[in-house]
């Protein structure tokens, strides 16, 4: 992980954002630094002050999309958080850390994950086991079934596993391996078996709500959790679903929650990115009216979390130095000088975005990997209606959506969700009935649907 060079991290970047190069150069160089200062010696290392990078521009031109698609192209944990959550009423000085336990989680998830995936074929094997073992039981594990009740059940072959006259074990060993051969070849799946699970429902924990305690990231349930026995019920599931339900609960025994636990803290410390958006909403000194916390008392707040201090998390003390930062705004009202010095110094990277133009519209539309008229042309061939737009359609479409961001309010690429949506809505509720099983979509095909909209700006305000 992180061994790419910072062009080949902007590369990646090109393939699902367009424009914004220098914001994409911004973020690479930074998680190049990271890398870089990991390679020297720890005394050096302890002088370097990583650097966060703030990301100034308007809404919907790209921001949170860089800094996802980043984490996602190292496997880094990421969480986005809004700093004016933490100015809502009801805050108290220690949400702000919840960032950071959200960022562990994240990490837990990811590890435990990979974990789940590098045994699943042995949990698979365990599972296939844990049937056989259903219908042969050799009186360990699986609550025993008559193996023959199946046979009147689903009228299926007779069973050799009471072969007359053969020894016990050896005939045990044959009706396992017949019902194995059966259970591989797929016959059984729709079967229908009684298992024993685990019974999630929680008991109502609702007296220690709202003291507090949620706060540390301690959670009463896992607590008492593992104290309490755990509640089993019986279920009758078909053989794919146990299997399904199995191979969770034997992945889960053959992973080690230790080590992912010490692993998923190591990486949230070292390769977590925590977006912190609307940071401009926060800049701002001295105290503001009312009952929202001030400002500047959440920009405090957060400082200590930037320059580096240990949160705890109920999976043990997670430093926060090398975390990277990505603070994001519009600072259309406030400027970053707004901030307190301290955080001002803590995100010495700035970077503008710029405003998207039309040209941009046009190739956000059809030129990233996951580009919207792609999504749409996939969905609707799942209904076998293939739909094709041409140039001067989607030339069409990036105007409109130039023309209403201007008109109304400028939420940048968004317009183009909203837009798209409105254009194929027909089509969409349709599909499943239409005969014409081709669709061309052209400049007139969107004017006809858009421009009845665009005209009427009420109306455009409530549907674009
Ligand atoms: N330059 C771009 N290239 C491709 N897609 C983009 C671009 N800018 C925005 N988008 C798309 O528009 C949507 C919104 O973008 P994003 O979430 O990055 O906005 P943002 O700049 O972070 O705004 P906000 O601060 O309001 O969250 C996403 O679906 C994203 O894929």
């Amino acid at each position: 992980m992180q061994e790419l060079t910072p062009k080949q991290i902007v590369a990646e970047l090109d393939k699902f954002i367009i424009g914004q190069r220098q914001a994409k150069k911004s973020v690479a160089i930074a998680l190049r630094n990271r890398w870089r200062s990991k390679r020297l010696p720890d005394a050096i290392k302890e002088e370097i002050i990583p650097k966060n990078i703030l990301m100034i521009g308007p809404t919907g031109v790209g921001k949170t999309e860089i800094a996802r698609r980043l984490a996602k192209l190292v496997n880094a944990p990421f969480v986005k958080v809004e700093a004016t959550k933490f100015t809502e009423i009801g805050y108290v000085g220690r949400d702000v850390e919840s960032m950071v336990r959200d960022l562990v989680e994240t990490s837990i998830r990811m590890v435990k994950q990979d974990k789940m995936t590098e045994v699943m074929d042995k949990a698979r094997e365990l599972a296939n086991e844990r049937i056989v073992e259903y219908f042969v039981p050799s009186g360990k594990k699986e609550s025993p079934r008559n193996p023959f009740e199946i046979l009147f059940a689903g009228g299926t072959a007779a069973n050799p596993s009471k072969q007359e006259g053969s020894e016990e074990e050896p005939a045990l060993e044959t009706g396992r391996k017949w019902w194995r051969t059966r259970l591989e070849s797929g016959e059984l799946e729709e079967e229908l078996i009684e298992i024993t699970v685990e019974d999630n429902s929680q008991p109502v924990m609702g007296m220690f709500a709202g003291s507090g305690i949620e706060e540390m990231g301690i959670n009463i349930q896992d607590m008492l959790g593992n104290l309490l026995p755990k509640k089993q019920k019986r279920r009758k599931v078909s053989v794919a679903n146990a299997r399904k339900i199995f191979i969770q609960e034997e992945a889960q025994k053959l992973i080690d929650m230790d080590e992912v636990t010490m692993q998923a803290v190591a990486i949230a410390e070292n390769s977590g990115i925590i977006f912190l958006d609307e940071i401009d909403k926060i800049a701002g000194r001295g105290h503001s009216s009312g009952p929202d916390v001030s400002r500047e008392g959440v920009q405090r707040d957060i400082l200590p979390i930037v320059e580096g201090s240990t949160v705890v998390t109920k999976y043990g003390p997670v430093k926060t130095d090398h975390i990277l930062f990505i603070a994001a705004g519009a600072f259309h009202v406030s400027k970053p000088s707004d901030l307190i010095p301290e955080l001002q110094g803590r995100f010495p990277i700035r970077v503008e975005l710029t405003n998207l133009s039309k040209e941009d519209f046009k190739q956000i539309l059809t030129e990233p990997a996951n580009a919207l008229i792609k999504q749409y042309v996939s969905l609707l061939e799942t209904e076998g209606i293939a739909i094709s737009f041409s140039e001067d359609a989607i030339d069409e479409l990036a105007e409109t959506a130039s023309k209403v961001n201007a008109q109304t309010e400028n939420i940048g690429a968004r317009r183009l969700h909203t837009i798209l949506e409105k254009l194929l809505e027909d089509l969409a509720y349709e599909a499943p009935d239409v005969k014409e099983k081709t669709v061309t979509i052209d400049r007139l095909y969107v004017k006809q649907k858009l421009d009845p909209i665009v005209v009427n700006q009420d109306l455009s305000h409530f549907i674009l």
